[in-house]
């Protein structure tokens, strides 16, 4: 299911004045596909990342999720989508301190109701996939911040989404456990999963396919990552990852 951003256009008016933080923004995102989006402060990222997430609606222009058109839905199919098809991951990893690895993955669904013994099964699945099956018990100030970001990535899996849509999700962790989280998007990707990401970091944008610019809420360029970029990205932060490890003699 592709996604469609076709003359996005947020304004935001204020008393004294009109702020446009998009200005007619337009770009496809294939299924399969793993997006960066770049750009100065005020650019527009989170703007396109609310509508994006289902969180808000354009002014005009229009946002097709597969099928659906978000720009003409009524608040609460808004509500409906974002819930059971959008998987958010942010920097600060939004878990729930009171609750277990599998329950804080098994979030979303509790909030439409659906929390049997196959959703259970599904939380435990993903936790699996994403490293952590044996820390299904914990709860997240027993876990490092980066198996902290892997529940989260789990939970964002729960719905089977149209995308991961990731604001900054290394913003809060060393190389490390950045290169790892990495990794684990690029496994992601390469099992079909479509990956949109804001970051400010260009080593990280460069572990993506493409890499879209904004720029005062316009789109200021779209290019795509070749093979040879990413996977001299991907060697550049494993290879500060290790030095790092053995500086704390972690290493294997
Ligand atoms: N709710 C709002 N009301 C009024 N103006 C807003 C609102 N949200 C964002 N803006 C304005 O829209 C523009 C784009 O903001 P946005 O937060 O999307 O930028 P950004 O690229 O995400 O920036 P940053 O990297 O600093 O988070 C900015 O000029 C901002 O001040």
């Amino acid at each position: 299911m592709a996604t469609r951003i076709d003359k996005l256009v947020k304004s935001y008016v204020l008393k004294s004045e009109t702020v446009h933080a998009l200005r007619g923004v337009s770009f496809d995102v294939p299924e399969g596909d793993y997006v960066a989006i770049m750009g100065p402060s005020g650019s527009g990222k989170s703007t396109l990342l609310n509508m994006l997430g289902c969180l808000d609606q354009p002014t005009s222009g229009s946002l097709f999720l597969g099928d659906d058109n978000i720009s003409l839905m009524t608040d609460d199919e808004l509500a409906e989508i974002r819930s059971r098809r959008v998987g958010f991951v942010f920097q600060s990893y939004n878990l729930i301190q009171q609750l277990t690895v599998v329950e804080n993955i098994q979030v979303p669904l509790y909030y439409q109701g659906r929390l049997g013994a196959k959703e259970y099964a599904r939380a435990v699945a993903l936790a699996e996939q994403v490293g952590l099956g044996d820390r299904l018990g914990h709860r997240p100030n027993q876990l490092s911040g980066g198996q902290q970001q892997r529940v989260a990535i789990a939970r964002s899996l729960v719905n089977d989404p149209y995308f991961i849509l990731a604001d900054e999700p290394t913003g809060n962790l060393d190389s490390v456990t950045t290169d790892e989280i990495l990794e684990l998007f690029d496994r992601l990707n390469g099992e079909g999963r479509t990956i949109i990401l804001v970051t400010h970091e260009d080593d990280v944008a460069e572990r993506a396919r493409r890499i879209v610019r904004l720029k005062d809420g316009s789109l200021y360029s779209d290019e795509s990552v070749s093979e040879e970029q990413r996977a001299a990205a991907r060697l550049l932060q494993h290879e500060a990852a290790i030095a790092v490890k053995e500086k704390q003699g972690l290493a294997e």
